[in-house]
């Protein structure tokens, strides 16, 4: 259940930025959309991007290979846009399949998306700016070139949470309805019972409301999460104002593990 950390996260304001020297076992656990890639008008619009590639092969070696991408995206879409085996780790639809060394776990596709499969097709073939995407553990409605279209989007969708026991997950200009069980904490918790994470400190950055989920559990875990974007009541400790500000972030904190190594 996504809820916005503990109270005296939720009046948070100014976080500060993240220190760019953090200790070199941590674990890194990546967003993607408005984290590593910019929001871009549609989802097919995110695609492979060298810099991203390069960067996220030095943090795999700063880092020991412990870095995961976790995203609401399904596993294949990731590895249209990162390329395959990009990662060793990676989860996809929230938390609802998971890659790993040892192979992928994917939940059972719960009764209830049939339905709104149905309801959600529906309303995008009457709004031609409604972008309609199916990921089998879960279906979802972006509005993001229809604004006007939101409420009833979102109010679709609140009745279809009611009728079909779905989990109803509101994201950034989208209203999607996942299957129950899993979030992106539970993947952070998974992940962190690898053998290549073990005793590792978690660190979770996101921008977006699923990510709430895995800032909670990083900080349960002994870590912390970075908010990307815009102040908000957050779970998390830190902030930092959008992909470009990661990215740089991201290759100080690898340089600082790095360098922290050479001179043990
Ligand atoms: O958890 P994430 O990796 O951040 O994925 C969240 C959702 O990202 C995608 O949608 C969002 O990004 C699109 C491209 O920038 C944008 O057009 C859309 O409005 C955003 O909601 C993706 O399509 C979803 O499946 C993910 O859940």
């Amino acid at each position: 259940m996504t809820t916005y950390g503990s109270a005296a996260r939720l009046a948070s304001s100014d976080l500060p930025p993240p220190p760019t020297s953090i200790p070199t076992n941590s674990a890194l656990f990546l967003d993607l959309d408005g984290t590593l890639a910019p929001i871009m008008p549609r989802p097919d619009d995110v695609g492979p991007d060298a810099a991203r590639a390069a960067l996220i092969a030095r943090l795999r070696e700063a880092f020991e290979d412990r870095v995961a991408v976790i995203s609401g995206r399904s596993l294949d879409d990731l590895s249209r846009i990162l390329g395959d085996g990009a990662l060793a780790y990676m989860a996809g639809v929230h938390g609802l399949e998971r890659r790993t060394p040892e192979g992928v776990f994917r939940a059972q596709p719960h009764e209830g998306l049939a339905e709104a499969r149905d309801v959600l097709a529906d309303l995008a073939r009457c709004d031609r700016g409604l972008i309609f995407e199916d990921k089998h553990l879960s279906v979802g409605l972006h509005y993001r070139n229809t604004p006007l279209a939101a409420d009833a989007v979102i109010e679709a969708a609140e009745r279809l949470k009611r009728q079909t026991g779905l989990v109803l997950q509101l994201g950034d200009m989208v209203a999607e309805l996942r299957t129950p069980g899993q979030d992106k904490g539970s993947s952070v918790a998974a992940l962190l019972r690898e053998p290549a994470f073990d005793g590792a400190l978690p660190i979770f950055i996101g921008d977006d409301l699923t990510d709430e989920d895995g800032f909670e559990a990083a900080r349960r875990l002994g870590g912390y999460g970075v908010l990307v974007g815009p102040e908000r009541p957050s779970a998390a400790s830190y902030r930092l104002d959008g992909p470009e500000a990661v990215h740089a972030w991201l290759d100080a904190a690898a340089k600082s593990v790095t360098e922290s190594e050479v001179t043990r």
